[in-house]
């Protein structure tokens, strides 16, 4: 079982001090309050570790995850793979998901949260990294509402747009949606859906921003201060 063993400040910002506001990439207030309480589960601290993944496409969120992975131990769900995965399954919401993700648009929040409910309810883990998830209010409210649970913490990769729009284009993988035109829509779903989560979790105390600019280990160097404070522990 684990348990958070000290608690942790949200303080930690893109420079590795402790602030109290700060300017991101997208010249947006990020707020974060302070608490000296360790963040609550809900259903009374019996459910799994959750951290959400945000940032925008590109920021680098499923790398970081990778290492995440790897050094922490927390099982990595990305919301985008899930609905790849749905996709190539020639499932009966997959003509409908190829589209909304070629148009850089956010799938319905019941499909993503059903395939997030079923790797999560079919797991062993209670430890959990949700990447690309929620991109949206409506994702927030429905994760809320079918899991009844909330995230512990959530990080949010905050990169500039140009950065974001050369990693895309550059990554090879064979993306339906890395692409100028998808990526130039995804950066506008991003700022007018994505954004207002991110800032509803800066004022819940839960955001722990990470300066997304740098090399793989610098970033992750950021995370692992965040990771570190918590000091998740084995029982
Ligand atoms: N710090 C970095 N510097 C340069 N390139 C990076 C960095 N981090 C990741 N990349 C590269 O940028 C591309 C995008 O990274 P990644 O897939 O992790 O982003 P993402 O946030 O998961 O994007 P998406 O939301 O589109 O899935 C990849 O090719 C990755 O190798
Ligand atoms: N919560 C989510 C997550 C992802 N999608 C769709 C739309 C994204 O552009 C695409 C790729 O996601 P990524 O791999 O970049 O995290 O998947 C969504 O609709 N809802
Ligand atoms: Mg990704």
């Amino acid at each position: 079982m684990w348990r958070r063993a000290a608690s942790l400040s949200p303080f930690i910002s893109s420079s590795g001090s402790l602030i109290r506001n700060h300017q991101t990439a997208y010249n947006l207030k990020i707020w974060e309050s302070f608490t000296t309480e360790i963040p609550t589960q809900v259903k009374g601290g019996k459910g799994p570790f959750i951290c959400f993944v945000l940032g925008g496409p590109g920021s680098g969120k499923g790398t970081q995850c990778a290492k995440i992975v790897k050094n922490y131990g927390l099982t990595h769900l990305s919301a985008g793979e899930l609905l790849r995965r749905e996709i190539a399954s020639n499932s009966e919401y997959g003509t409908t998901i190829l589209n909304t993700i070629k148009e850089g648009k956010i799938v319905p929040s019941e499909v993503t949260v059903s395939l997030i409910q079923k790797e999560m309810e079919s797991s062993d883990s209670k430890k959990f990294l949700i990447d690309g998830f929620p991109r949206s209010e409506e994702n927030r409210a429905a994760f809320e509402r079918i899991m009844g649970a909330e995230p512990d913490i959530v990080l949010f990769f905050d990169c500039p747009e140009e950065e974001m729009v050369n990693r895309v284009l550059n990554r090879n993988e064979g993306r339906v949606d890395d692409n100028i035109d998808t990526v130039r829509k995804r950066l506008q779903v991003f700022k007018a859906l994505n954004l207002p989560v991110i800032n509803y979790y800066a004022r819940r105390g839960k955001l722990y921003t990470i300066n997304a600019v740098g090399t793989v280990d610098e970033i992750f160097e950021q995370v692992r201060a965040v990771f570190a404070a918590l000091k998740l522990v084995t029982e």
